[in-house]
C-alpha cells in the first residue's frame, strides 16, 4: 500500500507531505503527488517518529484478565507507539528462551507494534541466580534488555555478574532501584504526608542507594546500566554525577512521575498507588529538568494494568501500578512541551530515538527522512479532552488520569508503512 500524508508538520515545523511506499518513507516535501495512493489529510497535525517504550507490562502469559499482548499492543498503537519492551514479570516469568519467544511471537501475530521481550535477570525474579541470559539473547526474540522489574536485583555480587554477563552481547541491565530492606511494607513516598496519612513510607534513599551502588558497579566493570522509573531529585543528581564520570548509564522517567505528586494519596484512591511512589513537587520539577537536559534519557510508561479486584480495594491491599500507554504522549506534551522544557525534536529524542538506542532496536527511533522505515505518528495538538477510562483499549481501567483534561490526540500511527491507527481508531 502507498500512503500520501498531506500537510503534516514534521517535528512541529513547516507543513509538508509525506509519501509512504513499501514500508518506507519515500519522500517528504511540498505538493507531492502519487497516483493511486491512499491520501491521509493531516493539516495541522504534527508528525513524529513512532514512539518506543522501554517499560511496558503486558501481563501475558499469566494474567490475561488484566492485559494481553494484543490488548496492550492496541493501547500502545493508540498512544503512538511502534515498539514496546514487554517486562518479564509474567507468570511464568520470562526467564527462558521459550517464554521470550512466545511473547515475541504473540506480538508479531497482533501486528500492532513490535513487542520486544525483556528477559529476567534472575530465575523466577527471585534474585538468587542468573537466568539464561545468553540463550534469551540468542533466541528469535533477540533480547538485549534484562530486568527483574517489580523486584530489585538487590544482591550486589549478583548485579555485578549480570552486568559483566550482558556485555558479551551488548545487552543492558534495567534496574528497578529499590533497596528492599528500606521499603518493607512501604505504601507511599516517605515524608510529612505519609506520617499524617498513617501509611508506611518508601524513602527516597531506598532508590538512590541502589542507583549509587549500581553506577559504581557499571563503571567498574564497564557495562551498560539502565535505571527504570527514576522518581527522586537525588536520583537525578547521582545520574548526572555518574554520566559526568563516563559511566555508561541511562535512565527513564514515567509520565506519571512527571505530572503527579504524593498529594494524590490524600484521596486514599489506590489508583494512585505505584512503585516507586509518587513523590513531592520538588522531585517532579527535578525530573522535568533532568529529562530536559538529557540526564534522564527517556520517557518510559511503566504501563501496569491491574484487574479490578487487585486495584479496587483498601490502599494497603491494592497492587501498585497504573496504566500509561494511551496517555503518555499527552502527559509529556502537558509537562514538557507546554512548559517550554522540550520542543518536538526533544520529544522525538526522549520518546523514540533514545529508547530505541538503549534497546538496540535498529529499525525504530529513526528520523523522519526519505529511506527510513515508515514508523511514525500524527498528533493533533489542538485537542484537549478529559480522559475516560471506559474508552481505553487496555483491558484494565486503572488510569490515574481519569477525568483529567490532557492535551493532544494521536490521530494515526504507522508501523512499517501500515496504519495501525487511523482517525484515532485502531485498524485491527
Ligand atoms: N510499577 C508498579 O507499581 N508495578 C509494576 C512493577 C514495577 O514496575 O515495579 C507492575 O508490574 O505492576
Ligand atoms: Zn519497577
Ligand atoms: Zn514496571
Amino acid at each position: 500500500m502507498t500512503y500520501l500524508i498531506k500537510g503534516a508538520r514534521p517535528y512541529g515545523g513547516d507543513a509538508a507531505d509525506i509519501l509512504i511506499e513499501d514500508g518506507r518513507i519515500a519522500a517528504i516535501g511540498e505538493n507531492l503527488s502519487a497516483p493511486g495512493a491512499e491520501v491521509v489529510e493531516a493539516v495541522g497535525l504534527i508528525a513524529l517518529p513512532g514512539l518506543v517504550d522501554l517499560h511496558t507490562h503486558l501481563r501475558e502469559p499469566g494474567r490475561e484478565d488484566a492485559e494481553t499482548v494484543e490488548t496492550g499492543s492496541r493501547a500502545a498503537a493508540l498512544g503512538g507507539f511502534t515498539a514496546v519492551h514487554a517486562m518479564a514479570n509474567t507468570d511464568p516469568v520470562a526467564d527462558t528462551a521459550g517464554v521470550v519467544e512466545q511473547v515475541w511471537r504473540l506480538g508479531q501475530e497482533a501486528a500492532l507494534v513490535d513487542v520486544v521481550p525483556v528477559g529476567a535477570v534472575t530465575v523466577g525474579l527471585k534474585g538468587e541466580r542468573l537466568a539464561e541470559l545468553g540463550a534469551m539473547a540468542d533466541s528469535a526474540a533477540r533480547v538485549r534488555v534484562f530486568s527483574d522489574d517489580g523486584s530489585c536485583v538487590a544482591d550486589p555480587a549478583l548485579m555485578r555478574r549480570a552486568l559483566e554477563y550482558v556485555k558479551a552481547f551488548d545487552g543492558v541491565v534495567a534496574q528497578h532501584a529499590e533497596e528492599p530492606r528500606l521499603t518493607a511494607g512501604a505504601q507511599m513516598h516517605e515524608g510529612d504526608r505519609s506520617a499524617r496519612l498513617g501509611l508506611t513510607g518508601w524513602p527516597a534513599a531506598a532508590e538512590e542507594a541502589i542507583i549509587a551502588r549500581d553506577v559504581l558497579l557499571a563503571g567498574h566493570v564497564g557495562a551498560r546500566l539502565h535505571v527504570c522509573h527514576v522518581s527522586t531529585a537525588g536520583s537525578v543528581e547521582i545520574l548526572r554525577w555518574a554520566k559526568g564520570r563516563g559511566v555508561q548509564v541511562t535512565a527513564e522517567v514515567t509520565p506519571h512521575h512527571l505530572l503527579l505528586t504524593d498529594a494524590c494519596a490524600e484521596s486514599y484512591d489506590p489508583v494512585f498507588k505505584v512503585n516507586p511512589p509518587l513523590r513531592t513537587d520538588a522531585d517532579v520539577q527535578a525530573l522535568r529538568a533532568g529529562l530536559a537536559d538529557g540526564t534522564i534519557d527517556a520517557v518510559a510508561t511503566d504501563h501496569a494494568p491491574h484487574a479490578v479486584e487487585d486495584k479496587e480495594s483498601e490502599w494497603a491491599q491494592a497492587r501498585p501500578g497504573m496504566l500509561g500507554l494511551e496517555q503518555a504522549l499527552s502527559v509529556v506534551v502537558e509537562t514538557m512541551v507546554e512548559t517550554g522544557l522540550l520542543d518536538w525534536q526533544g520529544v522525538a529524542d526522549r520518546m523514540s530515538a533514545r529508547p530505541a538506542a538503549i534497546g538496540r532496536l535498529e529499525n525504530h527511533g529513526r528520523p523522519l527522512a526519505p529511506g527510513e522505515p515508515a514508523n511514525l505518528l500524527l498528533l493533533d495538538p489542538a485537542v484537549r479532552a478529559p480522559v475516560d477510562p471506559a474508552t481505553l483499549a487496555s483491558r484494565s481501567r486503572n488510569s490515574p488520569y481519569a477525568g483529567r483534561e490532557l492535551p493532544g490526540r494521536v490521530v494515526a500511527t504507522f508501523l512499517r508503512g501500515t496504519p495501525t491507527v487511523l482517525d484515532g481508531k485502531a485498524t485491527r
